[in-house]
């Protein structure tokens, strides 16, 4: 979810496992040319889902890499599938309290461009908080603990995760 750490958490881990990280709104943004929120005011919503999807296909086919999702990837279903058999997904869970927290003083999340943010980051997680469940290999609770702190406990959980094929 938009907050929960992808690209901070992921950026880390991939360091402390020695592979390359990918952030896949930041890999859109270098093939458009533009920040993901100008895709939104041009395309809409379902214009950047299209982009989205064709990326994720092609950095889900990619070995040995971190990629970090953007919040909304796991909503078409031909993503989550992509995801659940290609790599080990994680869940980054954290309430909406703390997404909302996290997020309040960025203006570059255009879902929450809206008269209520607050009220938006809790509709969207009940929205997709099955979906994440659904698609993850392994969920991890960020809670209050650092960024460094949670990607070396994320280390510890992939060690001992096994992922069915
Ligand atoms: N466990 C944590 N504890 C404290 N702050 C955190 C934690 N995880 C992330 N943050 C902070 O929350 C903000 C959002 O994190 P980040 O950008 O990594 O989220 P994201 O999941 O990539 O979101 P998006 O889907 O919008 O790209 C950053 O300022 C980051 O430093
Ligand atoms: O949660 C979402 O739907 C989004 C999260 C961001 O990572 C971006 O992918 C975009 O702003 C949409
Ligand atoms: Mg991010």
């Amino acid at each position: 979810m938009m907050g929960a750490g992808k690209t901070t958490i992921g950026r880390s881990l991939a360091k402390m496992l020695g592979r390359e990280f990918i952030d896949l709104d930041q890999a859109i943004e270098a093939r458009c040319g533009v920040p993901v929120s100008h895709i939104f005011e041009v395309e809409g919503e379902e214009g950047f889902r299209k982009r989205e999807t064709l990326m994720l296909d092609e950095y889900s086919r990619q070995p040995g890499i971190v990629l970090a999702t953007g919040g909304g990837a796991v909503l078409a279903a031909q993503n989550r599938h992509m995801l659940a058999e290609r790599g080990v997904v994680v869940y980054l869970r954290a309430s909406d309290d703390e997404l909302y927290r996290r997020v309040a003083k960025d203006r570059n999340r255009p879902l929450l461009q809206t008269a209520n943010p607050r009220a938006r980051v809790t509709e969207l997680l009940a929205q997709r908080a099955p979906l994440y469940e659904e698609v993850a290999h392994v969920a991890f609770d960020t809670g209050s603990m650092p960024i460094a702190q949670a990607a070396g406990a994320l280390v510890q959980l992939l060690k001992s995760t096994t992922v069915p094929s």
